[in-house]
């Protein structure tokens, strides 16, 4: 008789949840998946998907606005919101039919139940079953994917006011006709040109000096230029003194730049961050340690116990769907495997703010790479140098590599423009494979693509690295006769 009822419990079945239980399924552990809500978690519900799909919304409203442009009859578009909302919630279904509803993980021999988990002791969990009753199981293994929730910051008079959160904004009826958005990060970012293109008022309001404050400060500015110019406000500096409900108006008293100011809507979403989903847990049963709320793991995703892993959001590390992927698969493997050599490429990180531009970035910042002491280059090379971008009126953009000195190793890189995020991958690659400006340089890409820019960046490994010492040596040795060109500006954009 098995001392455990299971060999693998997951907990939480959101993007990490659900990768978790379907590598442990595969390995032949006997899993059991407990989801408090339902599958899919933030990602599907109440956060990448919704938001995706109501920022392609506005943008669509955008492109009748901008029609004039390319030559055809200028509009302003007729938002039907509540029509809006509806296609976001299908859109919503469609997605967790496709990939996260239970059958699916039943079929692959997993057992999905909903409830609330926490332990009861190292190997055991009490479950509050949704169904009701508790049930109470054990496992020789966990891993904890219960993710993160919107950390609301104790402001006076918050509480009394009817304030907007990730979790409520996709269930509203009715479109804000000005609404505020404390919190200038992805969050705030991507919402603040989704409500504005639908043609909402917007105001972000961030105690910051300016928004994106995790991405490079040069293309942040490129991105807010143009929140600027489709119409959102900022009131950057804003140290919040108060905030107040009168009937249907929302007052946000704060001192900006040092002067108090009234900052008034109608709705009200805050967008100041997230914090761990680990209260529920009873982690001090399972003696699992915790910094901040978020479960402390190391490089294999393993905590303090050597049986209890734990992924994704929950960690406080890196909150992208993306990441919570790459945790599980190492989570996973780890705890079941154990001796498969696996750990976070924390080098190779990636993220995607899908705003109009998309503001993208994977491995090394500058501000780190400077930390560091690493000696590398900064490579500069706009949009508006890459046809695609032209031909398609979409040239305000930016892509920004840092690579090593002379090898042209690639380290890190940063895009704003259209299709940063897809551009992005290509430089994940190079990275994860050692791949040089060079190596991207001399690869064919096909004209007149998006992932040329790429190419066209990369060729300018080749202008930083001209000299007129190697022109004279070629010339002295096959006796060709020529003007030496110029190279002495080593960031001139070819
Ligand atoms: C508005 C918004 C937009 C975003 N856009 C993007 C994007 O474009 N790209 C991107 O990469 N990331 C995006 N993110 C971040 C992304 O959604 C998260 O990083 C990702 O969903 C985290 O996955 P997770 O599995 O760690 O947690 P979650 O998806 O939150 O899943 C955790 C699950 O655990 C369950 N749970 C919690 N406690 C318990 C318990 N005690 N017992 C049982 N179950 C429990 C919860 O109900 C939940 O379903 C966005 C986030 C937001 C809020
Ligand atoms: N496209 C994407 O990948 C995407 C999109 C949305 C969210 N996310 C994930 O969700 C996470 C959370 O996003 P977020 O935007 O809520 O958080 P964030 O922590 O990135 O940004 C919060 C912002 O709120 C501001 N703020 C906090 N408290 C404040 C206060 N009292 N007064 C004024 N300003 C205040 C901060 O200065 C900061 O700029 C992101 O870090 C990201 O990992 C990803």
């Amino acid at each position: 008789m098995p001392k455990h009822e299971f060999d693998m419990i997951v907990i939480g079945g959101g993007a990490a949840g659900l990768t978790a239980s379907g590598i442990a399924a595969n390995f032949g552990a006997k899993t059991l998946m407990v989801e408090a809500d339902r599958l899919g978690g933030d990602c599907t519900w109440t956060g990448c998907i919704p938001s995706k799909t109501l920022l392609k919304a506005g943008k669509v409203a955008r492109q009748i606005v901008d029609a004039g442009k390319y030559g055809l009859i200028e509009g302003k578009p007729e938002i039907d919101f509540k029509k809006v909302m509806e296609h976001v919630d299908n859109v919503r279904r469609e997605v967790y039919e496709d990939a996260d509803r239970p059958e699916i993980f039943e079929e692959m021999g997993i057992e999905v139940v909903h409830g609330l988990a926490s332990f009861k002791d190292p190997h055991t969990i009490d479950i509050e079953m949704k169904s009701g009753g508790i049930r109470t199981v054990s496992s020789r293994k966990f891993i904890i994917a219960t993710g993160a929730k919107a950390f609301v910051p104790p402001i006076p008079g918050l509480d009394e006011v009817d304030y907007l959160t990730n979790e409520s904004l996709f269930e509203i009826e009715s479109l804000p006709d000005e609404l505020l958005i404390i919190g200038g990060g992805p969050i705030g970012t991507e919402m603040s040109q989704a409500f504005a293109n639908l043609g909402s008022k917007v105001t972000v309001v961030d105690m910051a000096s300016t928004i994106m404050t995790n991405d490079d400060p040069e293309l942040v500015e490129i991105l807010k230029s143009e929140l600027l110019k489709q119409g959102v406000k900022y009131e950057l500096n804003a140290s919040i003194k108060k905030i107040e409900q009168v009937e249907d108006r929302i007052k946000v008293h704060a001192e900006v730049d040092g002067a108090a100011k009234i900052i008034e809507g109608d709705a009200l979403l805050m967008a100041t961050g997230r914090r761990a989903n680990s209260s529920s847990l009873n982690l001090e049963a399972a003696g699992v340690q915790t910094e901040k709320g978020n479960i402390t793991v190391d490089e294999s995703c393993r905590t303090n116990q050597k049986h209890i892993y734990a992924a994704g959001d929950v960690t406080g590390r890196y909150q992208f769907t993306h990441m919570s992927d790459h945790m599980a698969k190492i989570a996973a493997t780890k705890a079941l495997l154990r001796v498969v050599p696996m750990k976070i490429e924390k080098d190779q990180v990636t993220w995607v703010t899908f705003t109009s531009p998309e503001l993208a970035h994977v491995g090394k910042t500058e501000s780190q790479l400077k930390e560091e002491g690493v000696n590398f280059e900064v490579y500069r090379f706009p949009y508006s140098k890459i046809d695609r971008a032209v031909s398609e009126g979409e040239d305000i953009g930016l892509v920004k590599i840092f690579a090593k000195k002379l090898s042209g190793k690639i380290l890190g890189a940063t895009v704003v423009g259209a299709h940063a995020g897809e551009f992005i991958s290509e430089y994940a690659v190079a990275i994860k494979n050692g791949v040089s400006m060079r190596g991207i340089a001399d690869t064919i890409h096909p004209y007149p693509s998006w992932g040329l820019g790429a190419r066209r960046a990369a060729d300018q490994w080749y202008i930083k690295n001209q000299s007129a010492w190697s022109v004279k040596l070629i010339q002295t040795i096959f006796r060709y006769r020529g003007e030496i060109p110029d190279y002495s500006d080593k960031d001139r954009v070819v």
